[in-house]
């Protein structure tokens, strides 16, 4: 979108916030132009600037809270504020849950899936730990005049945060990565400098396993041979809990966090996690919920929402490692899991060995193309449940759902707007009967659902 630069308002305005928005920004009008404030809270009176003018909106840094909201609690001593994943840390943790609530009652809104008014959109599912529920962090390190810096860059910059606490990170993961920096002071090994585009470290990032505590580090670089990386990855073995260090190689010209070659230095090949008593092995590049004790809850709802019946096939769309396949695999009659990313699909089937599971299937391939595959084959799709990313489901998906119709279909969603979009399509042939709304990041407007779809029989 076009950037207006030309007349900048740098002058204090002072601006009403109406509500909140999908980032969790305060929203105003200044001048009948809508404002995005971060950090501003509704009805809030504030004084801020305007930072950006776009044509249909500007954006706006906060300067001062004249009116303050009673909803408003202290944001957490210590911290950066522009650190991304802490943008509702400064309301209280009922509003939270009330304002992922209403973002889905807005998109239902906005987007009139048929009968829309009547969906039951529950309260949303509390986490059990609204702070250090985080089991992976993945910070960067950098070294510059003379001082070093670890933590997450400040969004759009490539200003590093230093992050000694991170308050929604596990204790144990944060303890980790600070004394991995401690030693790679040393024992002076090369850390990667982006203005010099030298070699050497550039991210640290620490998984841990909350069931067995299992801690595995991946060590990012950048470089050929880095200097002393062994003696580091052999000391990092002697930390607390650590069962693993692997190195993964990226290049500067790598937009992504990881690069594609991932070795491990020392220790296991995975750590192990537990969710409603089965276990999942984990390898550096597995997908896995960062919040497992809500992942518990998450799963337990989909589940109950699924109701399985004993002589019914599942069919886990976007499948990831297998983990709702797996948990389903004991109340159906078999479950085949469809998922994207090789490696993903070879864990699936390796957690699938590992909790001696002789119902379950994982085939590797995109949904869209695979589920039509499955249909024309004659293989009965009873049940299915999906859990797309972000942008939703695959129209030629929807239109292969609505042709087989499967009895039992449960949705989880990361992103309201898709939910219901996607609802408008299938509301064709189904009603949906409850969305619960699941807080599976506190502190972020990051959210998570679930939907119960009943087929109409009036079709
Ligand atoms: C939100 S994750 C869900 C993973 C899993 N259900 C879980 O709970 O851990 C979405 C998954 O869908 C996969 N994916 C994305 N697009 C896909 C597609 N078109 N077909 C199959 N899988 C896809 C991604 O690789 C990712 O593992």
């Amino acid at each position: 979108m076009t950037k207006f630069t030309k007349n900048k308002i740098t002058k204090d305005i002072i601006v009403t916030i109406k509500r909140l928005g999908i980032n969790g920004e305060g929203i105003g009008y200044y001048k009948k132009k809508i404002i995005f404030i971060p950090g501003a809270l509704p009805d809030e009176v504030v004084v801020a600037k305007i930072t950006n003018r776009f044509p249909h909106y500007l954006e706006g840094q906060l300067v001062r809270i004249k009116e303050k909201s009673p909803n408003r609690v202290a944001f957490p001593k210590g911290v950066d504020s522009r650190v991304g994943g802490l943008e509702l840390a400064h309301l209280s943790y009922q509003k939270q849950l009330e304002f992922k609530k209403n973002l889905m009652i807005e998109s239902l809104n906005k987007f009139h899936p048929r009968n829309y008014q009547k969906i039951k959109v529950k309260n949303t599912l509390p986490a059990p730990d609204e702070w250090n529920y985080r089991n992976k962090a993945q910070y960067q390190i950098e070294f510059f005049k003379g001082k070093s810096k670890l933590g997450m860059y400040a969004p759009n910059s490539r200003d590093l945060i230093d992050l000694p606490e991170m308050p929604t990170q596990s204790k144990a993961s944060q303890k980790t990565e600070r004394e991995i920096k401690k030693l790679i002071t040393k024992f002076r090994v090369p850390v990667a400098n982006y203005r010099r585009k030298s070699d050497g470290i550039k991210t640290i990032v620490v998984r841990e396993s909350f069931s067995t505590k299992e801690i595995q580090v991946t060590l990012i670089t950048i470089g050929k041979q880095i200097k002393n990386l062994i003696p580091l990855a052999k000391e990092i073995m002697n930390l607390p809990n650590v069962v693993s260090v692997f190195q993964n190689e990226t290049q500067w010209n790598n937009p992504q966090v990881w690069g594609n070659k991932t070795t491990k230095l020392f220790g296991k090949n995975e750590i192990t996690e537990e969710i409603l008593g089965k276990k999942f092995k984990l390898s550096p590049r597995a997908f896995f919920q960062l919040n497992p004790k809500q992942t518990t809850n998450l799963y337990s709802t989909a589940l109950k929402y699924l109701d399985l019946t004993p002589d019914q096939v599942l069919i886990d769309a976007y499948s990831g490692v297998g983990t709702l396949g797996i948990l389903a695999s004991d109340r159906a009659h078999q479950v085949i899991g469809i998922e994207s990313i090789p490696e993903a699909v070879a864990d699936a089937q390796h957690n699938t060995d590992l909790n001696h599971i002789k119902n379950a299937e994982y085939i590797q391939g995109n949904v869209e193309k695979i589920l039509p595959e499955l249909k024309n084959q004659g293989v009965p799709i009873d049940a299915v449940i999906v859990d797309p990313p972000r942008t939703g489901l695959n129209k030629k998906l929807i239109k292969t759902l609505l042709e087989v119709k499967p009895e039992t279909f449960v949705y989880i969603s990361c992103n309201p707007s898709t939910l219901a979009k996607d609802l408008i399509l299938l509301s064709e042939a189904y009603d949906v009967r409850v969305i619960k709304p699941v807080d599976m990041m506190p502190q972020t407007p990051r959210w998570e659902g679930v939907a119960k779809l009943i087929l109409r029989k009036d079709r």
